[in-house]
């Protein structure tokens, strides 16, 4: 059904970024957006009038209004599991039933805000957030970018299963003065259950009387978190149809609320839910999610590459790719369709990145003059913490915009060595400052962006089978079952394992 759309995109000429910008004066203008205090330049990609009329178009014929209308209306856009994508109803945005359960769960969780800074559980000093994949990127991102300058609380995040990184974890932690917040949304998730009884063992060992009363779970599946022993006073339950990846926003955030306040958290609310407004009733050419899906599918598509970069020159922003991988690689790195079809296309690019200018001492040369072409992405904030250095801060933009210029630009010279071809491709996210609101309206645009991706690919963003096997094969293998290869046995026995 789509073909006709992908004929005109592949025909349509991708023409070098110099070019572009000398033939079209208003260019900037077109590829250029400000929303929710964000500012986001697209036009240092090969996107054109022709391209994005063509992605529109594709768009269109892809279904993307019925899907933005299923998504935020509660329609199954997760029918691999026959479920709805809640995470829009967390910021009142979906079906009127969801926004309502959601708002009243999220009293619980304001509850407990309450209940924490009214001293319901004493003196308290630490947060240990446990949960691994979509159960921590989230909240350790929003506590890293936003929690500088918050209120005193040492949040800590525990995911892996390694005892040194649950060392890590609680080091110089108080046990009788720390929280801790298991997040799972099945409950069932080996490394964390492993993780949290780790944890009441420490405060058992550290002569805490009532360990059990010093732990809050959040799950959506309140009856594996009571299999667990936990009262389910303490539960705080999230929706089945939040996805991990998407659920920074329901009650798995509640370690940033605690830590940031709750006046931040629903600003990250409201942040989000002007992007989804945007998202939703935006036509595709000035639609921001949009846009970047398109100049992501040409890249991937049109000039097939396979990875892309994002680089926060924002020491705050240093998890955004982490979070970003989990985001996008779970969500669209598919091989069939909806309907299980094979797919003729790539799908999800490699999201990789870093910070800058970090980066730029380490892995730019192969962006500058390597073989293999990689849109870049750089994520900024025009101001800094009141606190630092203003002439730092003008350093780290000045050094994030020349990338972008010289990635576009290149260099001639006689000397091959010394040569650079230039002609490549970054868009540039620019934030007023850094603060709950901007970052709820950049992750929100980031979750769209994706949706659109995989609405125009036409696959489901929202499950992800693929990472079963390696866990049913752990399982096989703790239990001593199964036939496996001479290289496996061999890597068992000489482990000991
Ligand atoms: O929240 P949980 O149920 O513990 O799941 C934690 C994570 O593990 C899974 O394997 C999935 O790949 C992730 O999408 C999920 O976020």
């Amino acid at each position: 059904m789509t073909q006709a759309a992908w004929t005109t995109i592949d025909n349509h000429p991708v023409r070098p970024l110099s070019h572009l910008f000398a033939d079209q004066p208003d260019r900037l203008s077109h590829l250029s957006f400000e929303l929710g205090g964000v500012y986001f330049d697209w036009s240092k990609t090969h996107l054109d009038a022709g391209l994005v009329e063509g992605f529109a178009k594709l768009a269109n014929e892809a279904g993307i209004d019925e899907a933005r209308e299923q998504l935020f209306t509660g329609g199954i856009v997760n029918p691999s599991e026959g479920r709805p994508a809640e995470h829009v109803a967390e910021r009142g945005n979906g079906s009127a039933e969801a926004v309502d359960v959601a708002a009243a769960r999220r009293e619980r969780v304001r509850a407990l805000v309450d209940a924490v800074e009214g001293e319901a559980f004493g003196e308290l000093t630490g947060i240990l957030h446990i949960g691994i994949g979509g159960s921590v990127l989230g909240p350790a991102l929003l506590v890293d970018a936003l929690g500088r300058n918050a209120r005193g609380l040492d949040v800590r995040f525990l995911s892996n299963v390694d005892g040194q990184a649950v060392d890590d974890a609680v080091a110089d932690l108080d046990p009788h003065t720390t929280l801790i917040v298991v997040v799972s949304k099945t409950f069932t998730t080996a490394e964390t259950l492993s993780n949290m009884n780790a944890a009441l063992d420490w405060l058992r060992d550290n002569g805490v009387d009532d360990p059990e009363g010093r732990l809050v779970a959040v799950t959506a599946q309140p009856d594996n978190a009571v299999k667990q022993g936990i009262d389910e006073t303490r539960i705080l339950q999230f929706a089945e149809g939040v996805g991990g990846r998407y659920s920074l926003w329901s009650a798995v955030g509640v370690s940033a609320a605690l830590s940031l306040g709750w006046q931040a958290f629903e600003e990250l609310l409201e942040g989000a839910a002007e992007m989804d407004r945007h998202f939703r009733f935006t036509e595709p050419a000035k639609n921001v999610p949009m846009i970047a899906a398109f100049a992501d599918l040409l890249y991937t598509q049109r000039l097939k590459c396979q990875s892309r970069a994002v680089f926060a020159y924002d020491e705050r922003l240093r998890l955004l790719p982490d979070y970003l991988q989990q985001l996008e690689m779970e969500s669209n790195g598919k091989s069939v369709t909806r309907d299980g079809s094979p797919l003729d296309r790539p799908t999800a690019p490699v999201t990789w990145g870093g910070t800058g200018t970090d980066a730029q001492h380490a892995v730019f040369q192969l962006l500058h003059q390597g073989t293999t072409a990689v849109p870049v992405e750089f994520v900024a904030s025009r101001e800094s913490e009141d606190s630092q250095d203003p002439e730092h801060h003008r350093q780290l933009l000045l050094n994030c915009f020349a990338q972008g210029a010289a990635l576009m630009q290149g260099k001639q010279s006689d000397d091959p060595q010394r040569s650079y071809a230039g002609n490549r491709p970054s868009a540039t996210i620019l934030l007023d400052r850094l603060d709950a609101r901007t970052l709820g309206a950049l992750l929100a645009f980031y979750e769209h962006r994706t949706f659109a991706n995989a609405v125009l690919l036409g696959i489901n963003p929202f499950d992800q089978f693929g990472v079963e096997l390696g866990k049913q094969i752990a399982n096989s293998l703790n239990e001593g079952g199964g036939e496996f290869d001479p290289s496996t046995k061999a890597l068992m026995e000489r482990a000991e394992v």
